[in-house]
Parts: C-alpha cells; structure tokens; sequence
C-alpha cells in the first residue's frame, strides 16, 4: 500500500501543496485530477522522491521513500516515474531503449517481453529506428515501454498521452490500462483527460489549488460530484437554480446537471431559447438562454436552430441526490 501523508509543501514562498493525505491499496488504480498548476505533477515527484518534503512522509508498505536529500539518485527500483519529458536515449534504437532495461537475470525472454511491449505500444515496425527519428506521440510510447519494462509495482503516470493523437490514444489506453491491470500495477496517473479516468480509475482524487478537495470511487464521484469544478473536470455541467427547474420549490440553491440529464419535453418545464447548436459525433450539444440570462447546454440527437424554443426538465431523483452531497459537502 502506499502511504501519502504532506503537512505542506513550498518551492519558494506560495505554499503548493497542503493537507495532503491518502492510500493507494495495492492493484489499485487511482486518478488525480485538478485543473493546470493544481499541483498534479508536484505531488508524483514528491512520492517518486524527486522533491524533498519537510513536513511529512511517502510510505510503499513499511519502505519510507525519503526523497532527494537522502537519495544521491532518486527513485526506488519497486517505482516507477513517467513524467511529461521523456528520458529516451536518442541514437538507439526503439527496442534497444526498451531492452536496456530488462533484467540482465532473464536474457532468454528479452526478445518476448520487447515484442510484447512493442505490441502495447503500437510500435512492431519501428523496433529498430533510432528513437531521433520517431514524433513526440511515438517517444512518449516508448518511455511508457521502457518504464512498464522496469515491471514495477508501483508506476506514477504524469498526462501518459498528452502527446499522442486521438487515433492511436484510445486503443493504446485501452491497452495499458487493461494490461496494468492483469499484472496488478499500483497506478497513480495525473491527467486532465476524463477518458483516462472513468472508463479506468478505481478512484479519484481531485486537486484544487493544492488541496484534495474530494476522494471517492471514480463513478460516485461523476454521479454525485461535490461541486462545480469538480463536475467540470469531467466536462461540460449546468448549475441550475432550483427554482427555474421547479417553480414550487422555496429553495434558493442550484444543482448540477450534466447536458445529457436533461430531458426534454414540448410543453412543460424550464423553457428555453436555443442560441447554438454544436456537432459532437454522436449527438449535438445545445447552447441556450434561460430565465434571469442563465445560459444552459443540453444535448439532442437532431440540430436545433437559433431560436427555436424548447423545455427542459430533471428528474427529481437527480436533483435529490446533488443537493443531498452538497450538503454534505457544505458541512
Ligand atoms: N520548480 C518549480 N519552482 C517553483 N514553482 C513551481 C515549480 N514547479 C511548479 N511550480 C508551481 O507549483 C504549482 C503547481 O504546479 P504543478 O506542475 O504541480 O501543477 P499541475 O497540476 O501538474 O499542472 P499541469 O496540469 O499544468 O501540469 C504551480 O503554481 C506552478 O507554477
């Protein structure tokens, strides 16, 4: 199990991280989400030990990862680190990068396990070109091989596709997320991409100017998320005052809707007049005014034109159970 425990942490004088505390049981895959300058890429070189901490302790099982003060090389071997620049060694080849660290103890299945990482990584024809020569999505690929070849226990990931193109990203996710799994990987990936985090994440840890403002299964926290930054990670969301979706309601509060929760009705409820209508694939996300200049985004399968009028309604099993964790959250 890993073990985070940060009082504070600083690199100058703005304190960047703070009350930092949690698990990771062991197998566990768990994500770490804020917006940009949260504090994600600071707390993976904290736990990987590349930055010392005063005020607290990283603990893999009863190891303490003591941090570079003590550790002349940072890192321990049972973890791994990929971190959004690549450490690649340019004028080698793809799979000498990969081989080179393969233990020297099983020489006879080197020659299986780089085919089987080539295979994760969507790179079997490019085994012998010089990592110089491949792209930026292609170099992330074989640092994400060459620390998976390292077969730790535990693997911190900093935005694993942040270079690669959406045409290999969702097959090669789908991959390694399946294939960390199978083998029972620790993982700890930041990202700002929810399609890593909730097809994938056990859970989710959500960083807000340095602080973990919610931790919780990955899907309770999109079904019922604490508020509003948070359900916006995950996209787009509404905070929709009460009393617009339910005239007879006395509560001033507003409740979080995502666009696909809405319903849609001809004649009763929350009117509202189209603005624009945006193609996403499988359906159109819809952009309209409401009463009191609240803007709502909804979604449908067919185009809506400017000015066509429209109800939305919410089911009160929805509105329930979100006021019922801000509450809690409010507590
Ligand atoms: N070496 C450094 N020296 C001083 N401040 C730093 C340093 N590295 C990061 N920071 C600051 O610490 C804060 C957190 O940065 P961090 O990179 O951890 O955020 P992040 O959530 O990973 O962002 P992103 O999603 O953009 O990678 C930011 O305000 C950043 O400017």
């Amino acid at each position: 199990m890993l073990k985070v425990h940060i009082d504070s942490f600083t690199y100058t004088t703005k304190t960047t991280l703070e009350n930092i505390s949690f698990q990771v049981a062991k197998g566990e895959y768990v994500a770490l989400m804020g917006e940009s300058g949260s504090g994600k890429s600071t707390l993976l070189k904290i736990i990987y030990g590349l930055l010392h901490i005063k005020n607290g302790s990283i603990f893999w099982d009863d190891k303490q990862i003591l941090g570079p003060n003590f550790n002349l090389i940072p890192g321990e071997s049972y973890m791994k680190y990929l971190s959004q620049d690549f450490d690649l060694m340019p004028f080698t080849s793809v799979e000498e990068n990969i081989g080179q660290y393969l233990s020297v103890f099983e020489r006879e299945t080197h020659q299986q396990r780089i085919q089987e990482l080539l295979e994760l990584i969507q790179l079997e024809s490019y085994a012998k070109t010089k990592v110089k020569n491949l792209s930026g999505g292609q170099q992330q690929r074989v640092a994400l091989a060459r620390v998976l070849a390292q077969e730790p226990e535990i693997l911190l990931l900093d935005e694993p596709f942040g270079h690669i193109d959406n045409f290999k990203r969702t097959s090669l996710r789908r991959n390694l997320f399946h294939y960390l799994k199978e083998k029972g990987i620790t993982v700890l990936t930041a990202s700002h991409d929810p399609n890593d985090v909730l097809p994938y994440a056990d859970r989710t840890l959500i960083l807000e100017n340095g602080k973990i403002i919610a931790d919780e299964k990955t899907k309770k926290l999109y079904k019922n998320p604490p508020n509003y930054y948070t359900a916006s990670l995950f996209g787009e969301v509404n905070e929709v005052p009460i009393k617009l979706l339910k005239s007879y309601a006395a509560i001033d509060r507003s409740v979080l809707v995502y666009p696909h929760e809405f319903q849609l009705s001809k004649g009763s409820g929350l009117e509202v007049t189209v603005k624009d209508s945006f193609f996403k694939g499988s359906h159109y996300l819809n952009e309209a005014d409401a009463e009191e200049g609240t803007i709502l985004y909804f979604v449908t399968s067919k185009k809506l034109s400017p000015g066509d009028t429209v109800f939305l309604n919410v089911s009160l099993g929805t509105i329930n159970a979100r006021l019922h964790v801000e509450q809690r959250a409010d507590s």
